[in-house]
């Protein structure tokens, strides 16, 4: 009782923060929906009495009339009570849906980087995600069912006391068994669902491999849809095997719930027939009785799926408790204060960094240093820790150990969103949005997505215009074949978006991981001779496995196995003789014919 209690009391806070006003008349309906249930009885007695007197006393049959015209009223009454009830309801839930999806979004947007390394955020979140399409539902449901089979139940016992008091404990006895079985039922759905949540996870992956558009080549090329299929089916049939297991006990526990409370109905209404053959009990009251007793029994059953249904929400309630609960702590490490618009020079000491789950490190000991206006490349074989160390620049990670420094003040003490809007980065798998050009270039700085001229100007600066152009709604044009109108780009092309969408963001500091990678070598070449003009002067850091590219950098960082081992600029790592000139020797080799090298 006393997790239902606070069960309800979180609905009932879900529900009214979503829509105050659907809430309340939502309630009231089902109050007064009570109200009609519980003077139906009242008034079949009155058609029983009616019909008693007219054949009984022979008295006019006109009497039988207006009871029973206020009968098939309020039988009307009832059905449209329960058809506003239902629009009501569904209205109610989709607001309640609305709410957990923003408060969802907001905590999984909140969150840092780390979060989304754990299997166990993912296993939550997909909790959440999934539920919240059917819970909502569920969960107001529920709560509307057990206001509504409350009020109903005091109405109808009220009616009982007033035709025979000693019908109703013997009533309430059959709620009894039902009690403990749906407390048993709920219990055992809880568990389901925790044990069953990666399994459902990795079958919604392997749905998403099969029907995506991206996937749909490799799976082609590879010849992976039976083999893929065949996995699917592995996963969804151990959970159907689990489900059938969980419905068959669920299915007994019904049965045997029902069945003992069949049971005390049945001794109700023989006592029934005792009182009336005792003559303690009319045929009027017994018969509005019988009535009662049909119609409360269903309100109890109402009542305690109503229950179950809150019951089977708490999950779903206690989920999205605790992932919204993430969302104080999420912003705590995220508060600061605000950090300068630029720095003078950015050092890295001593960074090390394990990820999350993992043991090794995966940087060790690393120290560098970014002066303003620089053009700071980072190279270094697949795995050597570029990327994680861009990540750790650009405020997404904080390192296990040492310190990045802005000007000498450790940026630990800024907020991690102030120091992320003097950045852009533009990473090696960016994010093809499927919105329009504008927006895909916009999103660079969400505020100014109305800034036209400016997003033009970034989408020449990257040479992605005459492309735009070219597309049938220009800058309107959704970048996706999902939507209508909608058009696809090349892997270049996307590539030049993304860096458009880095240039539209205006960030003094701009880092750029394998920002050449799709492009072809006339792009490349004039990206890299025009970066400082392009980017006016901003200090940058890239990562490239182009060597071509990466001499033109002021200063060179040469990681390797997590750590730096060699720095300087293209000239003194080649007279230095080391990894790097061994990297450039072999790239520069295999553009040579034997004889040239
Ligand atoms: N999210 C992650 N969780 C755990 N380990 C990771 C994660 N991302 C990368 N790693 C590991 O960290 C190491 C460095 O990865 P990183 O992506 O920084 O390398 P990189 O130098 O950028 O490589 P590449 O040239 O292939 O892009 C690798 O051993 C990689 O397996």
């Amino acid at each position: 009782m006393r997790r239902l209690r606070s069960l309800i009391r979180d609905s009932v806070k879900l529900s009214w923060s979503a829509d105050r006003r659907a809430f309340v008349i939502t309630t009231v309906l089902q109050l007064l929906g009570a109200l009609i249930i519980a003077a139906q009885v009242l008034i079949v007695k009155a058609v029983l009495e009616a019909i008693l007197d007219v054949t009984d006393n022979d008295a006019d049959v006109g009497r039988v009339l207006v009871p029973v015209m206020l009968l098939a009223a309020v039988t009307a009454l009832v059905a449209v009570s329960a058809a506003v009830q239902a629009n009501q309801q569904r209205l109610l839930s989709e607001l309640v849906m609305r709410t957990t999806w923003q408060r969802m979004l907001d905590v999984a947007g909140a969150v840092g980087l780390r979060a989304f390394e754990s299997p166990d955020f993912y296993n939550r979140l997909q909790r959440v995600e999934t539920n919240a399409l059917t819970r909502p539902f569920q969960l107001t449901q529920g709560l509307i069912g057990l206001i509504g089979g409350a009020a109903g139940c005091i109405g109808l016992s009220a009616a009982i006391i007033s035709l025979e008091p000693v019908l109703l404990p013997l009533l309430l006895l059959a709620g009894v068994p039902l009690y403990f079985t749906t407390r048993r039922g709920s219990r055992l759905e809880f568990e389901f669902a925790v044990t069953q949540a990666p399994r459902l996870r990795m079958r919604e992956y392997l749905g998403t491999v099969q029907t995506g558009r991206d996937e749909a080549k490799e799976v082609r090329a590879y010849g992976l849809a039976g083999a893929l299929r065949e996995r699917f089916d592995r996963v969804y049939d151990a959970f159907v095997d689990d489900l059938r297991v969980h419905l068959r006990r669920r299915t007994k526990l019904a049965v045997a719930g029902n069945a003992a409370s069949a049971a005390f109905l049945a001794l109700t209404l023989l006592a029934l027939v005792w009182l009336v053959s005792r003559g303690r009990v009319g045929l009027a009251e017994a018969g509005a009785a019988i009535v009662a007793i049909r119609i409360l029994a269903q309100q109890v059953n109402m009542l305690f799926k109503s229950a179950q249904q809150i019951f089977e929400s708490g999950l779903f309630l206690n989920d999205l408790d605790d992932f919204v609960a993430m969302q104080p702590a999420a912003e705590k490490a995220e508060a600061g204060g605000p950090a300068p618009a630029s720095f003078g020079s950015l050092t890295a000491d001593g960074l090390t960094f394990t990820y999350p789950g993992s043991t090794a490190p995966v940087l060790r000991d690393v120290s560098i240093n970014v002066n303003a206006g620089e053009v700071v490349a980072l190279v270094g074989e697949n795995g050597s820790g570029k990327t994680t160390l861009a990540k750790l620049l650009a405020a997404l990670y904080e390192p296990d150990g040492g310190n990045i420094r802005w000007d000498g003040t450790d940026v630990a003490s800024y907020s991690r969103a102030s120091v992320r809007s003097s950045i852009a980065v533009v990473f090696q798998d960016f994010v093809r949005y499927f919105l329009s050009a504008r927006e895909n270039i916009g999103l660079g700085r969400a505020e100014r997505l109305d800034d036209e001229a400016a997003i033009l100007a970034a989408a020449r600066r990257a040479g992605i215009d005459d492309a735009i152009a070219a597309l049938p709604a220009g800058l309107d044009t959704p970048l996706t074949k999902m939507f209508k109108g909608g058009r696809d780009l090349s892997g270049g092309q996307w590539q030049r978006i993304a860096l458009a969408r880095a240039f539209f963001r205006n960030a003094p500091f701009v880092i750029l991981d394998e920002p050449s990678a799709s492009l072809d070598a006339r792009a490349e070449h004039e990206l890299f001779q025009s970066l400082r003009d392009l980017l006016g002067g901003r200090t940058v850091l890239f990562i490239s496995h182009r060597f071509s590219t990466v001499r033109t950098a002021d200063r060179i960082y040469v990681l390797h196995g997590g750590e730096v081992i060699e720095h300087g600029s293209h000239d003194q790592l080649m007279d230095l003789d080391g990894h790097y000139a061994e990297l450039f020797r072999l790239q520069a080799a295999a553009y040579l014919s034997p004889a040239d090298s």
